[in-house]
């Protein structure tokens, strides 16, 4: 695991961007996953300004939703695709047909998960996973549980999760229950993984991250123990818990990776 500690939100956000406009630069029809939430968004405008201010061309890239709120269709104002939409997609050069979410409308839910993660494998597979994390660990919408689902799947949302993204919404009643999500086994799948976080708030998740040495589904976040190529990247507030808490080896910092 990489470890970059970024001064600010401002920061971390160019740091994200350059990492993915990297990837796009070797590999212009490069399949990425996105999360949605708060943390991902200064990511986002910065790619947005790399393509308006340096051609970031986008023409050929392929970008999925990492999980989809059921039943949220692509018009409904709360969905994590119209966030991508709104964020990134309609701000670059991006061809709408190379973009996907699960179809959470589906009458067959489950047919719909095992679609897109045929869908994933007819694309190849994702080169760059891009992660937020939950408050509680989690991981696209993978939330602690006794067991995790490999596979793409309809989640029941936690509800510190529900409580967590009610900010989103005009009442936490609006907070749907359900989300599809691509399992563990999709996200490890995935060549390169990147994960974000920014705040104080997410202090003590990080220092859970930065320091367990033990896989649990308890802490989905946990697994990527498991990938041999993860980069955590986050903000001196969010690292603040990890840096003064410290007693376990202080995690590798190598700005070089960041170019590299
Ligand atoms: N399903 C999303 C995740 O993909 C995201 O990573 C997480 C953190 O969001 P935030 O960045 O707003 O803290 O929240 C949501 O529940």
């Amino acid at each position: 695991m990489h470890v970059f500690i970024k001064k600010d939100y401002q920061e971390l956000s160019r740091a994200a961007a350059a990492m993915v406009a990297a990837a796009i630069r070797e590999r212009p029809d490069l399949v990425a996953a996105l999360p949605t939430g708060g943390t991902p968004v200064g990511m986002l405008r910065e790619l947005v300004r790399l393509h308006q201010t340096e051609g970031l061309d986008f023409s050929k890239a392929r970008i999925l939703n990492i999980d989809e709120y059921v039943p949220l269709g692509p018009d409904h104002p709360q969905s994590y695709y119209r966030y991508l939409q709104e964020f990134l997609y309609q701000n670059v050069n991006i061809n709408q047909t190379n973009t996907f979410v699960p179809d959470v409308r589906a009458a067959d839910l489950q047919a719909a998960c095992a679609a897109y993660d045929q869908r994933i494998a007819g694309l190849g597979g994702i080169d760059l996973m891009v992660l937020g994390i939950g408050g509680d660990g989690h991981i696209g919408f993978n939330e602690p549980a006794a067991e995790l689902s490999a596979d793409t799947h309809v989640a029941d949302l936690s509800a510190e999760t529900i409580r967590d993204n009610s900010r989103f919404f005009e009442t936490v009643a609006e907070v749907p229950r359900q989300a599809a999500t691509m399992g563990v086994g999709v996200i490890l799948q995935a060549r390169k993984i990147l994960l974000l976080a920014s705040g104080r708030s997410k202090g003590a998740v990080i220092n859970r991250l930065l320091t367990q040495r033990t896989v649990t589904p308890h802490f989905p976040a946990s697994l990527l123990l498991l990938h041999r190529d993860v980069t955590v990247m986050v903000d001196e507030a969010a690292a603040a818990a990890e840096i003064e808490g410290a007693n376990e080896p202080t995690p590798v910092i190598n700005e070089r990776k960041l170019s590299g």
